[in-house]
């Protein structure tokens, strides 16, 4: 796929990339003409969306769900859906079966939490003709590990870490990488190592592009603003303003008027 390749191009090029998670399919109808580089179906979705306190509970058939209501809501996105907990941890036939479901699904590539045994796994995926965008940092499936949502990365020894796990995923064959929460400087360092595309949510502005979940930059849940979050309009403000006036025109009887009625 021609973007796909431009991703891969963009990185040098001074043309920072712009994602944004979406869920459904009127958001990915929003985004035509808006210069937004390229969606993820993130696994965000199940807080964001379905209201849980983190992601575990995200399946292959809940991904493929969104997955599709994104492709046919925007039919000319680049579309790239995660690979929900533990779907690439249970060996390469298990990855290809999920990664499958959601190309049919709709998506052009997947993404793939953390590095260590899904590395083999990802080399399989890519040979197997299947781009995958990797994801390092804070690493949202292993909270339960991590204790909670913290930035990563914090003295050099772990830095290093997290380049050698991101030039293994580099050589397994990702297209892309998201870092998510670690420090400017940590992300600067990845970023000018790898010939692949940096793509950052609370990692600074040296990475290669950047990458919001839709309801954060939208405000749409205003009391979630952690350091990286911009609100960059606010629709819960917009939102309640129509409600309030429908069910004041409602209990007015204002609405409907008569040519709203047969
Ligand atoms: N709506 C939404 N936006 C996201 O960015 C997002 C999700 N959901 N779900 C999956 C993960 C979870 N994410 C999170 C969640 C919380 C913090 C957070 O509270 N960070 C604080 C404290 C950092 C620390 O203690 O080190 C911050 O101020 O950044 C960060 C990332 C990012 N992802
Ligand atoms: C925050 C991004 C990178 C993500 O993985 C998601 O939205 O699920
Ligand atoms: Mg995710």
């Amino acid at each position: 796929m021609e973007a796909l390749r431009n991703f891969a191009a963009a990185k040098n090029s001074g043309h920072k990339i712009s994602m944004v998670t979406a869920y459904d399919a009127p958001s990915a109808r929003l985004i035509s003409g808006t210069g937004i580089d390229a969606l993820l179906v993130g696994d965000s979705v199940m807080m964001a969306v379905h209201g849980h306190s983190d992601t575990l509970a995200a399946t292959p058939a809940i991904m493929a769900l969104h997955t599709a209501a994104v492709a046919r809501g925007g039919p000319g996105c680049l579309i790239v859906a995660d690979m929900p907990f533990l779907s690439a941890r249970k060996g390469t036939a298990y990855a290809l079966d999920t990664a499958a479901e959601l190309l049919r699904s709709g998506a052009h590539a997947v993404k793939i939490e953390g590095a260590g045994s899904t590395v083999a796994v990802i080399r399989e995926l890519v040979e197997a003709g299947i781009p995958v965008m990797g994801h390092l940092g804070l690493q949202p499936q292993s909270v339960r590990a991590t204790d909670g949502y913290h930035v990563q990365a914090k003295n050099p020894s772990e830095v290093l870490e997290l380049l050698d796990d991101a030039q293994a995923l580099e050589k397994a064959g990702a297209f892309a990488l998201v870092l998510e929460c670690i420090p400017s400087e940590a992300a600067k360092k990845i970023t000018a190592k790898l010939t692949i595309p940096t793509i950052g949510i609370g990692a600074g502005p040296h990475c290669d592009g950047q990458i919001l979940v839709w309801h954060d930059l939208h405000a749409l849940n205003p009391s979630f603003k952690p350091r990286f979050v911009r609100h960059f309009g606010d629709a819960s403000a917009e939102s309640r303003r129509a409600l309030s006036a429908y069910a004041e025109a409602v209990h007015s009887g204002q609405f409907p008027n008569a040519e709203e009625s047969f």
